[in-house]
């Protein structure tokens, strides 16, 4: 995607090096695909294993449920994080098989279908690396990489460190700041001299915790709701589009 535009980064960014931006739902199109499939495995386990309190067997709902317990960590993280939301906390090798279950949902759905990157994030990434501001790519997620390539973006981002990066060097997830900290160490930019563009409650917490110069949420729900639970939980600015960054 070519962005032939002048616009420049919103001043904010300007005295910035680097920008780390998170992948699904932020770059890409593929929270809603990873939230789709996470509904299928985990409505049929709450149905089969039905949790103690009757409030807690509602099904898992694709916004609230997604971005509190399971958007930004990894695979098995976010998988215990919501079912022991629901009071569940069943044994590592039944939190894998569910793990599982939405990976095999995930990948077909991926088969199937295109990927598309956003683009205002695209106009805003053009916008950045035309200002000499350096643009990583960061993602708990294994598929990130394909993701990216899939949508045609891939070559944009100096630096990725993917679910199968952190993995390889034992990375901790989100809420912990290491993903993020590693790709500026990648990029060669200090995290006071860079900004964190995140999407999930514990991607914010994460560039909070990381000491980075500038949280940007992105909250794409309408409604103020998502977007105030980002400043919550460390967010400095809340955006619905990437393009809200371009001057
Ligand atoms: O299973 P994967 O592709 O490694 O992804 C792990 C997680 O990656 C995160 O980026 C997504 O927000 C989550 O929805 C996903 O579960």
């Amino acid at each position: 995607m070519n962005d032939r535009s002048d616009a420049m980064p919103v001043p904010v960014l300007r005295n910035l090096r680097a920008v780390v931006f998170d992948t699904d739902g932020v770059i890409t199109d593929s929270a809603r695909v990873h939230a789709a499939a996470w509904k299928t495995a985990f409505d049929s386990y709450l149905a089969e294993h039905p949790p103690p309190a009757p409030e807690q067997r509602r099904p898992f709902d694709v916004r609230d449920d997604y971005l509190r317990h399971v958007d930004g960590r990894s695979r098995l993280d976010g998988a215990a994080a919501f079912l022991a939301s629901r009071g569940l906390h069943p044994p590592p090798e039944t939190v894998r098989a569910v793990a599982e279950a939405k990976e095999e949902l995930f990948s077909a759905r991926l088969r199937e279908q295109g990927m598309d990157a956003y683009p205002g994030t695209v106009r805003l990434v053009h916008a950045l690396r035309r200002a000499g501001i350096r643009c990583a790519a960061a993602s708990a997620s294994r598929h990130a990489r394909e993701l990216l390539d899939r949508a045609a973006v891939l070559g944009l981002f100096d630096v990725l460190v993917d679910g199968v990066e952190a993995a390889r060097l034992g990375l901790p997830g989100k809420p912990r700041p290491d993903l993020f900290l590693d790709a500026a160490r990648r990029l060669g930019v200090p995290a006071g001299r860079a900004a964190v563009v995140e999407d999930a409650v514990a991607g914010v917490e994460a560039g909070r915790n990381g000491g980075f110069a500038l949280v940007v949420g992105v909250a794409r729900e309408p409604g103020p709701e998502a977007g105030q639970r980002l400043l919550r939980h460390g967010a400095d600015i809340v955006v619905r589009d990437l393009a809200e960054l371009l001057a």
